[in-house]
Formats: structure tokens, sequence, C-alpha cells
């Protein structure tokens, strides 16, 4: 079995950033990907991804069987929105374990939540994302998208034992996102990126390509 390294592992979180420069891009201008409205901010902030992503995110699209879309959730977060799902989080999982340890919670909540210093969505290098048909019916992948791994009794790992067709559809996602270049969160088989901290280590690249953006609309 191979090791789950969690964001929170020093080997993600001690590599440094250099930030490339390389803009955030809107992704309502890619008929080709749907986008989905259930994380929905009024700016659509949430539908921004650095070029490099979008760049893979559309060779992806183009390696699914015919018939299937790439369902975008949530691409861009500010910094404010993940300190507050970090510590929302967080608080539940010690009231949930009061006798767990501040670095043991903070661990935890990593499992499910980037602790915000590091965030992926927060530089705009991560997005969450499923399948869908042509005519926008969700594929079933075993849990829905953001199922926590208490309310998922962990159904949301990328290799967990979920039904048959489950599995086949999140096989499907696996090998056209993984071809384009993008790396999973093992924990969130939701959860992919490019040129972020977790990228940087799954490859060996010496550093993240992107650092945090402050969007302001
Ligand atoms: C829970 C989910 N929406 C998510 O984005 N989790 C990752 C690990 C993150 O916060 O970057
Ligand atoms: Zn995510």
């Amino acid at each position: 079995m191979t090791e789950l390294v969690l964001l929170s592992n020093p080997r993600v979180a001690d590599l440094p950033a250099h930030e490339c420069g390389e803009p955030l891009v809107d992704l309502r201008e890619f008929s080709e990907l749907a986008l989905d409205d259930r994380q929905a901010d009024p700016a659509g902030a949430y539908l921004h991804l650095r070029a490099g992503v979008v760049e893979r995110l559309l060779v992806a699209q183009g390696l699914l069987p015919d018939g299937l879309r790439l369902l975008v959730v949530e691409a861009y977060r500010p910094l404010w929105l993940q300190e507050r799902y970090f510590a929302e989080y967080a608080n539940a999982l010690r009231e949930a374990n009061p006798h767990w340890t501040d670095t043991f919670i903070h661990v935890q909540a990593s499992r499910y939540i980037s602790p915000p210093e590091i965030a992926p969505h927060v530089s705009g290098a991560a997005v969450d994302l499923t399948l869908c048909t042509d005519s926008g019916e969700e594929l079933d992948m075993g849990t829905e998208v953001n199922a926590s791994p208490e309310e998922s009794h962990d159904a949301c790992y990328t290799d967990a034992d979920v039904p048959a067709h489950a599995g086949e559809n999140r096989r499907t996602l696996i090998r056209a996102l993984s071809a384009a270049g993008l790396v999973n969160y093992p924990t969130e088989w939701w959860h992919w990126s490019y040129g972020d901290r977790y990228w940087a280590m799954v490859t060996g690249a010496d550093a993240a390509k992107y650092g945090p953006q402050d969007m302001r609309f």
C-alpha cells in the first residue's frame, strides 16, 4: 500500500512556492467544461484557475470517453473562506474528540481541509470536480463531492472500496486527469491540482509554481 501523505506533512508544507505570475482565468470562457453552482459566490471567483491548470483540464476533458464532461464545483477560494472552513472543521473535530491535542487536530483536519497558509485553492492551483453526462446528469462516484471522512466513513478516499460502477467512474476521472498532468489528493477523489505544493511533492519538483492570490472583484 502506498503511503498517504497529508497536506500538513512537512514533506508538503515545508516546500517553498516560487510565484510564476501566471494569471487566473475565468472558466466561463471554456464551453468544453461543465460548471456547477453549489459553491458559487456572487462574483464568480470560485470559477477562476491558473492558466496552466486550465490548459491541463482541457486536455483531460479531451481524453474523456464521448458523452462525458468534467463538472467543476469549486476552483479559486479566497483566504478568508479557507480560514473559515479550516477553523469550522477543526472545531468539529475538537468537540467530537476532546482528548486530541491541537497538533493532532491540525493533522486530522488536513485530511479534509488544507491548512490555510499552504492552501492550493487559495493559489488558484486546485479544483474540485466530478463527471457528468452531456445532458448534465452527475455520475455516481460513491460519495457526494465534499463528503467528509466522518460522514462518508472514509469512502471519500480516492482508493476506497466503493460499489463497482462508482469505482469505474472514479477510474475514468483518474485516468483523464492524471494523463493531463494533474495530481489527486488521496483523501478526496474530487480534489485535483497542478503547480501547488502537493503537486511538487508528488512530481519531485523543488517548489510550487503558484503562491496565494488575493482576487478582488
Ligand atoms: C473539502 C474540499 N472542498 C477541499 O477543498 N479540501 C482541500 C484539501 C483543500 O482545502 O484544499
Ligand atoms: Zn479541493
